[in-house]
């Protein structure tokens, strides 16, 4: 039997890349099966996850986004999946409208596209509220508002913990801890503190209101940047006092620009977005 054929879309922010399939065309019948398939760098198309573009089921929405990392499990949010979706969106001419509004397992979010000429140059996310509390993704060490220590290796983290919808803990380090994220990072995903797993941060002060920070994504592993992973560390840095409540989050891949405003207690991401190739490749 002739295999069906979907066509997609590799693209990138900041390095972190993804395959984007628009299910409005293609139906993905088993798209845990198709991120682990189609993510495999040797043996598929190679990618940190697979993401869905569709719908949404709510009429406040203009199109939903489903994301799934490369071992297939279904993440609740991505910052830079949201940005690239802005600029396939309208390069492709699905949408004219510079403002789109995306449904996401973890709300609305609202893309704001900065445009210059028929180019999205860059994307501004409202990831909504950020939150140090949720039940099922974090259960505290101490007593401790938002984060405790947390032991892995033999060795002793002390992070804070913060959601973006998605499940983060933020480590402050010195510029050599940074490489933690290679030893240390899969033993923190998989801590019995986080039900869920989580994404890990460790982050560093470069200079004012400038992070450096690199990343284990829970289902991915290192990535070159997480967007959701950005504003956590921006949050936590301005919790803490370790930086003020805009700060530059530089990654292995690139930098973004996180706002957390006192206005409305929303947290702003903006950063670039890039198309890498379009393919076809049958479903698994
Ligand atoms: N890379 C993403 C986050 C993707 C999901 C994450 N690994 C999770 O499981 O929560 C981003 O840019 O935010």
């Amino acid at each position: 039997m002739t295999p069906t054929m979907i066509r997609f879309t590799k693209m990138h922010g900041a390095g972190n890349d993804y395959i984007y399939v628009n299910t409005l065309l293609y139906n993905i019948p088993s798209p845990v099966e198709a991120a682990i398939k189609w993510s495999s760098r040797h043996k598929g198309i190679g990618s940190d996850g697979l993401v869905l573009i569709g719908r949404p089921v709510s009429a406040d929405a203009d199109f939903s986004m489903r994301i799934f990392n490369a071992d297939g499990s279904e993440a609740m949010m991505c910052g830079n999946a949201s940005r690239c979706i802005g600029k396939y969106l309208y390069e492709k001419g699905m949408t004219s409208s510079r403002t789109i509004r995306l449904e996401t397992l973890s709300g609305i979010k609202t893309l704001n596209l900065h445009v210059c000429g028929q180019k999205v140059d860059s994307v501004t996310v409202d990831m909504l509220e950020p939150r140090f509390d949720v039940a099922g993704q974090f259960v505290p060490r101490t007593d401790a508002e938002a984060g405790g220590m947390l032991e892995a290796g033999g060795k002793l983290f002390k992070g804070t913990f913060v959601s973006m919808g998605n499940p983060h803990f933020v480590i402050f380090t010195d510029a050599e801890g940074l490489a933690d994220v290679e030893t240390y990072g899969r033993l923190l995903e998989h801590h019995e503190a986080f039900p869920a797993r989580c994404n890990i941060e460790f982050a560093h002060l470069v200079e004012k209101d400038t992070l450096r920070t690199r990343v284990w994504e829970r289902g991915s592993g290192i990535t070159m940047a997480c967007g959701t992973g950005a504003c956590a560390t921006a949050v936590a840095a301005a919790k803490l006092g370790v930086a003020g409540c805009s700060s530059k989050v530089v990654m292995d891949g690139g930098t973004l620009e996180i706002e957390w405003r006192e206005t409305d207690n929303h947290v702003y991401l903006t950063g670039g977005a890039e198309f890498v190739f379009d393919g076809e490749i049958p479903l698994p």
